[in-house]
């Protein structure tokens, strides 16, 4: 791997993905652009070219279909220079869980959650064979509340958490660091493509201000990252006690409350 790794941003022709390339040119990384939209990811690379004079190459697929997938699979298997995958690409869908098309809901699935073990499954031999290396996986907040209304995505993005979080147990140890950052509200096309207006809501946090508090988080190699959370205190005591429960988890005989009387 070369010393300062080539990044692979999926996403990155706008919103969060297109911030996270303009932040990596900007801090010498060469880069490896993907979403489907090539004009886009092309214009983005003529102005951080001039502007950084990094390397930056395209990679126009779609990540809901096989052939997109295998394209940017084969490049993070044999592409050595790129030592740091930006899992960004993703959708959401408007409406309730009894309106939304299931079609639909199996594209976002495929989006949102497959593609992300695949890219990740692409890359991690060689990371960790090499003893570093990097993949951030954005998640979102509304992945730990499914009070917030949206179920699917919501499920999609509590699989990102897990997978995160499970890849940090097996792939930390050689080396391998991953991060979850998980966003709130963001000010982003996303709620164009669900039909909502940002400008009507509260709280919608600037991409670059999203951005650059994941990258304080990724300089710090956090595990998780959740930029909107103010009180730390909040997310240690969230996964604390998740972390307490796991020596009781297992048990041979039902617990006392589900017993049947004999
Ligand atoms: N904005 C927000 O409020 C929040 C966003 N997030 C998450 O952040 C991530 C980025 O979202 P955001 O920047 O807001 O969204 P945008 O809609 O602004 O950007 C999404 C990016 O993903 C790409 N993309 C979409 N579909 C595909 C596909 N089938 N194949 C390849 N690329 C695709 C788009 O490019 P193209 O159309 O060219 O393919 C685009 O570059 C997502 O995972 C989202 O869930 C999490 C919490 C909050
Ligand atoms: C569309 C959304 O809900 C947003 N991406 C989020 O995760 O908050």
């Amino acid at each position: 791997m070369t010393q300062i790794p080539a990044v692979l941003i999926t996403g990155a022709s706008t919103g969060i993905g297109a911030s996270y390339a303009e932040r990596f040119a900007r801090r010498g990384h060469a880069l490896v652009l993907v979403a489907r939209d090539a004009t886009r990811m092309e214009a983005l690379a003529v102005r951080l070219r001039e502007e950084t004079g990094v390397k930056i190459d395209i990679l126009p697929a779609d990540l809901t279909q096989a052939t997109g997938l295998a394209t940017v699979e084969a490049r993070l298997r044999d592409d050595a220079r790129i030592g740091i995958l930006v899992n960004n690409a993703g959708a959401a869908i408007g409406g309730t869980f009894l309106d939304q098309d299931v079609d639909a809901m199996t594209r976002l699935v495929a989006l949102n959650a497959t593609a992300l073990v695949r890219l990740s499954r692409a890359i991690a031999p060689r990371l960790a064979a090499a003893g570093e290396g990097a993949i951030i996986n954005i998640g979102s907040v509304v992945g730990v509340a499914p009070e917030f209304g949206m179920t699917v995505y919501g499920a999609t993005k509590a699989f990102v958490l897990f997978l995160s979080q499970g890849l940090a147990q097996e792939l930390g140890p050689k080396g391998v660091y991953i991060q979850a950052v998980l966003p709130a509200t963001t000010r982003t096309e996303i709620w164009d493509h669900v039909g909502a207006d940002v400008n009507a809501m509260s709280n919608v946090m600037e991409v670059g201000d999203l951005v650059d508090a994941a990258l304080v988080g990724f300089d710090r190699r956090e595990p998780v990252t959740i930029p909107p959370l103010h009180d730390a205190g909040q997310w240690e005591a969230f996964d604390g006690a998740r972390k307490a429960m796991l020596g009781n988890i297992v048990n041979a005989l039902p617990a006392e409350r589900y017993r049947t009387p004999a």
